[in-house]
């Protein structure tokens, strides 16, 4: 087998789809209870974080499901046009993330958690300057997969 064939996508090491909407559920209770973001969520769907959790499986080597059931890309996007994030809002975002990413146990390893974190930050600052009114964004793409980059999974 080829090392690619054994190398686990971040999806399965984290614990596939159960595991990242265990991740969103504490992420949403966290963030509606907010007062920089939760203001922002006040009238998102109660399949808001499912949503959310399809998409990050799919991104991290997943299922193909928000591509093939959700609207893909475009749809993603088009959820963040002319929110106006400001970067205060933006980093709330990505601390409650991560620490509902401690209380939900998703793997805690050094290599997981770089991973991880790239994306975050990567999609959130996207998000962001996608959401700027008037803003110049890409408006077809495909739904953008996130590997281990340059710290495959450790295994003694
Ligand atoms: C990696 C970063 C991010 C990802 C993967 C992400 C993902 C998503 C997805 C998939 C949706 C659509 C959910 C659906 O289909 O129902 C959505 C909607 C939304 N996102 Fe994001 N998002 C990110 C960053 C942010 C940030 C930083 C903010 C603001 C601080 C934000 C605010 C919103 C809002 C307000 C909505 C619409 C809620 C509503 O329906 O009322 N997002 N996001």
């Amino acid at each position: 087998m080829t090392e690619e064939s054994t190398t686990p996508t971040l999806y399965d090491w984290a614990g596939g789809g159960e595991a990242l909407e265990r991740l969103t559920g504490v992420f949403y209770d966290k963030v509606l209870k907010d007062d920089v973001i939760g203001p922002l969520f006040a009238h998102m769907s109660p399949d808001h974080p499912q949503h959310v959790a399809i998409w990050l499986g799919e991104v991290f080597g997943g299922p193909a499901r928000y591509t093939d059931e959700l609207g893909g890309y475009p749809q993603m996007l088009a959820h963040h046009i002319d929110k106006g994030i400001t970067e205060p809002q933006r980093r709330r975002w990505v601390d409650l993330l991560l620490d509902s990413a401690d209380e939900a146990g998703l793997p805690a390893d050094p290599e997981f958690r770089a991973a991880f974190v790239g994306y975050i930050e990567w999609g959130t600052r996207l998000a962001m300057s996608n959401s700027q009114p008037g803003a110049d964004v890409v408006g077809e793409a495909p739904v953008p997969r996130w590997g281990w980059g340059v710290a495959p999974p450790y295994q003694p």
